[in-house]
């Protein structure tokens, strides 16, 4: 794809040829024809690239292997598959490739006047400096930059060895060993998928933290899954990094009571969040308020900056750095980067995050800590564990807890944390009620069949509605229920 734009003035100039990027081009060409798309890096989003699909690509294989661990438990007899790294890796790319192919044939479809292939920077209010020497000035202009890791200068001890989820798609083979500092939603998802396929894994986090998780019930339920599972040091003190030259040898306490230990790895992964793309494009020489981050204040509902003709969309502006949250956010502002300055407002969708670990991990809602924060003591908390749940315990994935919560003066479900057997289902849901703003005896009257999961959430809703003060105490073992549910 060539460069090919020839005016240097538009009407709407797009920094980013992301989800974000490319969801407000798609809008603002429904009004214009007067566009710059700008792309510095690669063209292929990083959901395609290096995140959402060659993540879950990793994770299949491995969840697979995993399965036919349980095969003796079930009475079965078959060994464990062993793992062909090169081949998980080739398949992994292949997939990969089709994927970021279909991205790119988006592109190519756009008018090819409106690419601009470059990196930009503001020298004003209306004006971009390209890293190739041009300038563009536009009447509106759309942020869509995305994000990039966050690196702490402490892991660069391990030099060449210190890794990136950038990097991980592109391998040919699998390490034999792997070091993943940061629990959170990439860690948890890359550390168990590696350590399910073979590749010696260990999970350093701070602080307790698991995943987006903020409910401590929930979060005890998953550590301890998790560390059932494989070495996963949540409070660690890490000493040392030291590139030698067998790898990285990393000298730890796994807890702070416990004694140094040390170990060496063959890399060491950074997933310890994501650094908005902000610091990059000069924005304090626009006349924008910025907040404590450098982003500037913009109405989440209209993806304005301030009064102004700029625009901010996806994980750039750090709010909820999710692949359908950034298409929504690019969508509206493309949208309301053609209308300006007659803005809209869009109501936006619930807010649902699932970790694709297993068990997975889901937020729905209003999350623990933010309604802690809010309503002080005027919510209530239903929950169910999965441990005894009947169709999880059939097919041997009964672990986790749910807990849901609803509004005592109202009965409406806020929300929802989880850690369970194929949560990404109950999870989608639940937001969708959460987002009707359905009461909990509302939710309670849709049907549930026999044996479900759902029968699981149907449980952890009945002991809501009860501790709201609004139905009687579920039942020991519930008759109507079906055995188990
Ligand atoms: C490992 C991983 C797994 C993930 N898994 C999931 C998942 O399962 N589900 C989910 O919902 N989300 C997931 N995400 C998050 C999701 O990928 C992001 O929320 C989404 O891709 C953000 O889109 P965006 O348009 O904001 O940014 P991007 O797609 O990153 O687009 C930004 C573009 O801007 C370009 N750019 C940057 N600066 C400039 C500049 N100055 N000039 C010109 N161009 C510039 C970049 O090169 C890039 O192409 C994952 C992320 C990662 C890293
Ligand atoms: N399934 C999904 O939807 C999915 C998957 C992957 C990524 N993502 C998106 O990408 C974003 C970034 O993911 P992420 O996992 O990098 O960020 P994150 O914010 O989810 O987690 C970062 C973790 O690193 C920890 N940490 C920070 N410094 C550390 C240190 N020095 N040592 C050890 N741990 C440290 C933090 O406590 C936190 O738990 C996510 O917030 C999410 O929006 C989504």
């Amino acid at each position: 794809m060539k460069p090919a734009l020839k005016n240097k003035h538009v009407d709407i100039a797009i920094i980013g040829t992301g989800t974000s990027g490319m969801g407000a081009y798609r809008e603002a060409r429904k009004y214009t024809d007067s566009i710059a798309l700008i792309e510095g890096g690669e063209y292929g989003t990083t959901c395609a690239r290096v995140g959402c699909m060659p993540s879950k690509l990793l994770i299949a294989p491995a969840e697979l292997r995993h399965n036919t661990e349980k095969f003796t438990d079930f009475g079965l007899q078959g060994e464990v598959p062993k793992v062909d790294g090169k081949a998980v890796m080739n398949r992994v790319k292949f997939e990969r490739d089709r994927f970021v192919g279909f991205v790119n044939e988006d592109v190519e479809s756009f008018d090819q006047k409106h690419l601009v292939k470059a990196y930009a920077s503001f020298i004003d209010d209306h004006q971009l400096k390209l890293s190739n020497g041009e300038t563009i000035s536009a009447d509106k202009i759309i942020i869509a930059t995305g994000s990039r890791p966050n690196i702490p200068s402490f892991f660069e001890q391990a030099g060449d060895r210190l890794i990136t989820n950038d990097d991980v798609f592109s391998w040919d083979d699998l390490p034999k060993s792997i070091a993943v500092f940061g629990a959170g939603v990439i860690g948890l998802e890359l550390g168990q998928a590696l350590h399910r396929l073979g590749v010696k894994t260990h999970l350093f986090g701070v602080g307790d933290a698991v995943g987006p998780l903020s409910d401590p019930d929930v979060i005890a339920s998953a550590l301890n899954i998790f560390k059932d599972e494989f070495p996963f040091h949540s409070n660690g003190q890490v000493k040392s990094i030291v590139r030698t030259d067998q790898g990285v040898q990393i000298t730890f306490k796994p807890s702070p009571d416990d004694d140094e230990i040390t170990e060496t790895f063959d890399y060491l992964l950074a997933a310890t969040g994501r650094k908005a793309n902000i610091d990059r494009i000069d924005i304090e020489n626009t006349t924008l308020a910025l907040d404590e981050r450098g982003v500037p204040l913009y109405d989440p509902m209209s993806m304005q900056c301030g009064n102004s003709h700029i625009f901010i969309a996806g994980d750039v502006n750090g709010d909820v750095p999710l692949l359908h949250e950034a298409a929504d956010e690019g969508r509206l502002a493309g949208e309301n980067a053609a209308r300006f300055p007659n803005v809209f407002k869009r109501s936006r969708k619930t807010v649902l995050g699932v970790v694709f670990s297993d068990p997975q991990i889901a937020t729905v809602g209003a999350s623990f800590s933010s309604l802690n924060a809010k309503h002080g003591c005027d919510f209530a908390v239903g929950s169910v564990s999965f441990e005894g749940q009947g169709r999880s315990r059939v097919m041997l994935v009964n672990k986790g807890l749910l807990r849901v919560y609803g509004d005592k003066e109202t009965g409406v479900l806020l929300g929802a944390e989880m850690i369970g057997p194929h949560n990404e289902h109950l999870a989608h849901l639940l937001a969708w009620v959460v987002q009707m703003r359905m009461t909990v005896s509302e939710v309670l009257q849709l049907p549930f069949y026999h044996p479900v999961i759902e029968e699981g959430l149907r449980t952890a809703l009945r002991d809501l509605l009860f501790n709201l003060g609004m139905g009687s105490h579920p039942p020991l073992n519930c008759i109507d229920c079906g055995p188990g549910s």
